[in-house]
C-alpha cells in the first residue's frame, strides 16, 4: 500500500489565465516607448496585450519630430470594437495628445470600465518634447477620478497639482500624498528624474486597502542613458500584475524588480544613438499564472519518490506504531533542535531576499517559529533525557546545503531548498496522525503527544503558502534558475530521507 498520493493536497490550484491587458496609448516607431513598449511589457509579465492607438508620433531615441492625432471618432471606434468582443481585465492609459482624446477615453471608461485602470499621465517625452497639449492637462482630472492608480514622474506630478517641480524625493512624496488626497486615487510617485544613487518610487494608497498609506520602493540607480520608455513599461507591467490578481504593493514591487533588470541589461540592445530602450525580455516571456500549479506538480514528482522512501524507513514505522526505542527518539529530537536553529537563520535569509513584503513577512514568521519550536523541544522533550547535542553527519550535510544556498543569494533557489522541510514533514505528519487515529488513538502509544503535535493545521497552511511562493518564484525564473531550483529542491528532499533515517544509522548504536 502506498501512502504517497499522485498530487499533494497542499499543492496550489491552477491560477487565473493570462490577464487581458489593453493599452490605450500613442505609437513610438522606435519601439522603446508607447504602445510598442506596452505590448512587450505586458507579454514579458505574463499578460495578453491589446492596443488602441490614440496618436502617432514620429520619434526615435533622440527625440520626437512629429505628432499626428487621428480623428477622435476613430479612437472611439477602436475602443468600441474591443469592448463589443473582449473582456478586458486591466487597462493602461498612456499618451493621449489632446483634451478631445481625453474626453473620448473618459466616456468609454464611464461605460465599460475594466476592473483595473492604471493611468500614466504622459505629458512630455524623456527628450523634452510635448506629448499632451498644454491646455489639456486640466482635463486629466476627469480621468484620474476613473483610475485606480496614477503613475506620474516628478514633472508630471507638479503639473497635475499646478505646483513647482519638486527638487528632492521628500517634496515629491509630499506632492504625491496631496494628489492622492485631492483625487481619491492611489498615486505611484516615480523618482526616476531625481539624482542620487537610489531611484525611489512610492505607492500612496489612502484607501486603506494596503497595509500602510505609503509604501516606499528603493532600487539602485543604474548608470545608463537607456531610459526611453521606462514609465510606459512600468505602468503596463503594473496593470498586468494587478490584472493577474496581485495586491497593489506586491504588483508595484514585482513590476519595479522586473523593470530594474530591464534597465540594467539594456546595453544588450543596440537601438539608436540617443536614449535607448530597456530590455523588456530579459527573462523571456513569463509563463501564465496558471502554470504555477505545473511547477508545484514537477517538484512533487521529486518529493513523492523521497516520501516513498521515508515511509519505508524503520524509524518511521516504529514511530508510527509506538515501538520506537527511546534512545532513537531522543537522538531524532536533539538533531531536530539543532537543525531548527540553523533553519531559522536560513528562513531569515529568505525573508531578506524576498521580492514582496508578504513573502518577507512569511519567511520572517517562519524563522521566529523555528526558534519557538526549538525552545519547546528542549523544554518539553529533551529536558531530563541523556542526549548528545552534537550535530550528526546527516544534520550537518543538510544544514551545510541550506547555508550554501542562502549564501548564494538567489531567492528562487533558496526557497526551493527550504521547501522540502515544510512539505515532506507536513505530509509525513498528516499520514502518521491519520494512521494513529485509525488505530483508535491508543493512550498507551508512548509517542501519542508527539504525533498529535506533528499534524498541526496551521503548519499545513504555512506549507501550502510556502509551496505557492516557491512555485511563483519558479514562474518568474529563467530556465537556468529553474534547473538550479530543481537541484536545490532534490538535494533537500533527499536529505529529509537521510534525516529520518539517521537515528537508525547512528554510531555507536544503543547510546544516545
Ligand atoms: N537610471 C535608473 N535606474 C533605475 N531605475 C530607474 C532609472 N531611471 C528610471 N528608473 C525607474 O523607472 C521608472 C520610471 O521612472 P521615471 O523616469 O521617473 O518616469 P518616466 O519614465 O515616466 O519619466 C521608475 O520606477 C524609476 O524608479
Ligand atoms: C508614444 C509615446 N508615449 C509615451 C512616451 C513617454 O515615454 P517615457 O516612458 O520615457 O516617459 C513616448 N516617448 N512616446
Amino acid at each position: 500500500m502506498t501512502r504517497v498520493p499522485a498530487a499533494s493536497s497542499l499543492q496550489p490550484v491552477p491560477g487565473k489565465p493570462r490577464p487581458r491587458v489593453l493599452s490605450i496609448a500613442g505609437s513610438d516607431p522606435s519601439g522603446g516607448a508607447g504602445i510598442q513598449a506596452d505590448l512587450k511589457s505586458i507579454a514579458a509579465n505574463g499578460g495578453y496585450g491589446l492596443a488602441v492607438i490614440t496618436a502617432l508620433t514620429a520619434q526615435n531615441t533622440r527625440g520626437v519630430t512629429g505628432v499626428h492625432v487621428p480623428p477622435v471618432e476613430f479612437l472611439t471606434r477602436q475602443l468600441e470594437a474591443i469592448s463589443a468582443d473582449v473582456t478586458v481585465d486591466a487597462v493602461k492609459i498612456g499618451m493621449l495628445g489632446n483634451a478631445e482624446v481625453i474626453g473620448a477615453v473618459a466616456d468609454w471608461l464611464g461605460a465599460h470600465r475594466p476592473a483595473v485602470v492604471v493611468l500614466d499621465p504622459v505629458m512630455v517625452a524623456s527628450s523634452g518634447d510635448r506629448l499632451l497639449d498644454a491646455d489639456a492637462e486640466a482635463a486629466l482630472g476627469r480621468l484620474m477620478a476613473l483610475a485606480d492608480v496614477v503613475t506620474p514622474n516628478v514633472p508630471e506630478l507638479a503639473a497635475l497639482l499646478g505646483e513647482a517641480v519638486a527638487a528632492d524625493w521628500e517634496s515629491a512624496l509630499e506632492q504625491g500624498k496631496r494628489l492622492a488626497a485631492e483625487h481619491g486615487v492611489s498615486v505611484l510617485v516615480k523618482g526616476g528624474h531625481l539624482d542620487g544613487d537610489i531611484s525611489w518610487d512610492a505607492l500612496v494608497d489612502l484607501s486603506g486597502a494596503s497595509a500602510s498609506d505609503v509604501t516606499v520602493f528603493e532600487a539602485p540607480r543604474v548608470d545608463t542613458v537607456n531610459t526611453h520608455g521606462t514609465g510606459c513599461s512600468l505602468s503596463s507591467a503594473l496593470a498586468t500584475l494587478l490584472g493577474a490578481g496581485l495586491v497593489p504593493t506586491e504588483a508595484v514591487g514585482a513590476a519595479k524588480a522586473w523593470l530594474l533588470e530591464a534597465i540594467a541589461t539594456s546595453s544588450e540592445l543596440a537601438v539608436g544613438a540617443g536614449h535607448g530602450p530597456v530590455n523588456h525580455f530579459h527573462h523571456g516571456v513569463l509563463p501564465s499564472a496558471r502554470d504555477v500549479a505545473g511547477y508545484a506538480a514537477d517538484l512533487w514528482t521529486t518529493a513523492a519518490g523521497d516520501l516513498e522512501r521515508i515511509y519505508e524507513l524503520p524509524f518511521i514505522a516504529a514511530l508510527g506504531d509506538g515501538s520506537l526505542e527511546e534512545a532513537d527518539f531522543a537522538y531524532y529530537l536533539a538533531q531536530d533542535a539543532l537543525y531548527l536553529n540553523t533553519y531559522s537563520r536560513v528562513l531569515a535569509a529568505a525573508s531578506s531576499l524576498a521580492p514582496t513584503e508578504a513573502e518577507q513577512a512569511f519567511w520572517a514568521k517562519g524563522a521566529r517559529e523555528c526558534l519557538d519550536v526549538e525552545a519547546e523541544l528542549h523544554r518539553s522533550w529533551l529536558v531530563g533525557r541523556e542526549v548528545s547535542m552534537v550535530q550528526g553527519p546527516e544534520t550537518k550535510q543538510y544544514v551545510d546545503h541550506l547555508l550554501a544556498r542562502a549564501g548564494e543569494g538567489d531567492y528562487a533557489v533558496l526557497v526551493a531548498a527550504i521547501l522540502p522541510c515544510y512539505w515532506l514533514y507536513a505530509e509525513v505528519g498528516a499520514v502518521l496522525f491519520r494512521e494513529f487515529e485509525q488505530a483508535g488513538a491508543p493512550d498507551s502509544h508512548q509517542y501519542a503527544m508527539w504525533l498529535r503535535s506533528y499534524s498541526d493545521p496551521a503548519f499545513a497552511e504555512a506549507t501550502r503558502q510556502a509551496i505557492a511562493y516557491t512555485a511563483e518564484a519558479a514562474r518568474r525564473s529563467t530556465p537556468a534558475q529553474w534547473t538550479a531550483m530543481q537541484e536545490a529542491f532534490a538535494h533537500s528532499s533527499r536529505f529529509e530521507v537521510d534525516f529520518f533515517d539517521a537515528p537508525s544509522r547512528r554510531v555507536p548504536r544503543g547510546r544516545a
